[in-house]
């Protein structure tokens, strides 16, 4: 009660004209948001409270018994996205969520080495310069490149696979598990469906949705043979055992994980660790193509360092990186915007009562962008503002992370696992590109969140949609490139 409401149709406003969801936001959101710190959306076929006010958001980070984790395969379990993503770490609660977070926490928190992502990083420089070279002034388009990219790391660094995430990093290479997913993603993020998820019901007379459904298994069974059973054949694994991919195997063999529980992790181990890490380094590289001199700063800090001396590199040399790394995720967070718990009782959150039942989300692109946290400057993308030394950027980071001013990871007992892994693959990414590499934004390209869907062109929302919700990163073909100084 007297929680605004958006208008039920925004969510379908994409579909119809020419419009970026920064715009939508802006025009439509914002401000009923920051006035009364939650709104009331449509979205997935019901009416959802976001929360924004960072007091507001960390109650419900505290207060997991009452603000139950409800995924999709409770909310809307007919739906083709619950068939994907199934019952997961993400969205499980309890004992469930428990028996997951055994198996798969010690494999996401182990101590990466920066080695193979350095190597991959380098390679992606070739890429890039290559097909910059055939481009000749425009722009070059970067999502492919990047789903590569952030597959290979994740599969050398968490999975143990490096010879699948050599295929990955040769572009001349059909892989399948990457075209897969590309395709998936087309199908899969459909607005129309996820704003009326009831649709999915009509799924079989619905070819798209049937190809959904196809695209999934064919995914889940690629993830499978290519992660998994390839692992379980390696005889001479002993001692490999904390790798993600070991862990999983060894609690399917012992009977603690179902071969379908299994499935579903890895499906959204994979999907998370892989897509939210290209969320970022695509915004990061539109950010710094926009803002040259933070670009120029920040090769300036790096310049006395070699790319040889990234696989030992003492990170808390270069706090300028530091820093423009967490300004862009509070600036464009991967997942802007999330609906995954369920009021369990009725509650008060500050002066509105929420009834039982009612689905509540977070929007850390608003709570991120809080004046009264950040500032008058709170849109601006200023690194600076966390700090100039390591000390100061990690106190201020924990900081905002214990005052839910910064969600970007989310927080509280269910906060992102992978955040370590995320932080180190954009230090080296960056490190490297920015060494190797200069940037601007392609002239041509147009400046938007989101990309053009309308229903007579419904396509590209994969990298752009997060399990529920919206996500804004920049479109495709964002940059131009120019050699760096190496
Ligand atoms: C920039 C990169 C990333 C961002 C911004 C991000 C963000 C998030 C967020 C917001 C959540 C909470 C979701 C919720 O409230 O329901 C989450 C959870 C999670 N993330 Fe990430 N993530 C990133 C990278 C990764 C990576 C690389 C992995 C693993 C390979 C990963 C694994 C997980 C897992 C397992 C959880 C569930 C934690 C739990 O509920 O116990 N994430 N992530």
């Amino acid at each position: 009660r007297r929680i605004p409401s958006a208008p039920f149709w925004i969510t379908l406003l994409p579909l119809f004209f020419e419009i970026d969801q920064q715009q939508i936001f802006r025009q439509y959101i914002a401000e009923p948001l920051f006035k009364h710190g939650a709104i009331k959306i449509f979205f997935a076929g019901q009416w959802n409270v976001i929360v924004q006010r960072p007091s507001y958001v960390s109650e419900v980070f505290k207060k997991e018994q009452i603000f139950n984790k409800s995924g999709n395969q409770k909310k809307i379990p007919h739906s083709v996205l619950a068939e994907f993503l199934g019952s997961n770490i993400i969205s499980a609660r309890d004992e469930e969520w428990r028996c997951y977070r055994t198996v798969i926490k010690p494999g996401l928190q182990r101590l990466f080495h920066a080695k193979p992502i350095v190597e991959n990083a380098k390679r992606l420089s070739e890429i890039i310069w290559q097909q910059q070279g055939r481009s000749s002034d425009k722009g070059i388009e970067i999502q492919n490149i990047f789903q590569r990219y952030s597959s290979a790391n994740l599969v050398s660094c968490i999975f143990d696979r490096s010879d699948l995430s050599s295929q990955m990093m040769c572009m001349e290479n059909e892989v399948p598990l990457h075209s897969t997913q590309l395709t998936l993603k087309r199908y899969l993020f459909r607005p129309i469906f996820m704003s009326f998820p009831a649709l999915d019901r009509l799924a079989s007379v619905i070819p798209s949705r049937t190809k959904a459904r196809k695209l999934i298994r064919q995914f889940s069974d690629l993830l499978q043979k290519e992660i998994l059973d390839d692992l379980a054949q390696q005889k001479d694994r002993n001692g490999e055992g904390d790798y993600l991919g070991d862990r999983l195997i060894s609690a399917w063999h012992d009977g603690t994980l179902t071969t379908q529980q299994v499935r579903d992790n890895l499906n959204v181990l994979y999907v998370a660790g892989q897509e939210n890490p290209q969320l970022l380094m695509i915004s990061s590289l539109y950010l710094l193509g926009k803002y040259p001199e933070i670009q120029e700063k920040l090769r300036q800090e790096i310049k006395a360092y070699s790319i040889s001396n990234a696989p030992s590199m003492d990170w808390q040399d270069l706090p300028y990186l530091t820093s423009t790394i967490l300004e862009c995720l509070r600036l464009l967070p991967p997942i802007s915007q999330l609906i995954n718990r369920r009021t369990a009782e009725p509650v008060w959150l500050g002066g509105h009562y929420i009834p039982e039942g009612t689905y509540i989300g977070y929007n850390s692109y608003a709570t991120n962008r809080d004046p009264s946290s950040w500032g008058p400057d709170t849109d601006e993308f200023r690194p600076e503002r966390w700090g100039a030394t390591d000390e100061q950027i990690s106190m201020n980071y924990r900081s905002a992370k214990a005052h839910a001013e910064f969600i970007s990871f989310h927080g509280g007992s269910r906060a992102c696992l992978g955040e370590k892994f995320a932080l180190l693959e954009m230090r080296v990414t960056l490190f490297v590109l920015v060494k190797s590499l200069r940037w601007k934004l392609d002239p041509e390209w147009k400046d938007r969140m989101t990309p053009v869907c309308t229903l007579t062109s419904p396509l590209l929302f994969g990298a752009y949609h997060r399990f529920v919700g919206w996500s804004l990163a920049p479109t495709r073909r964002s940059s131009c490139f120019y050699p760096g100084l190496e």
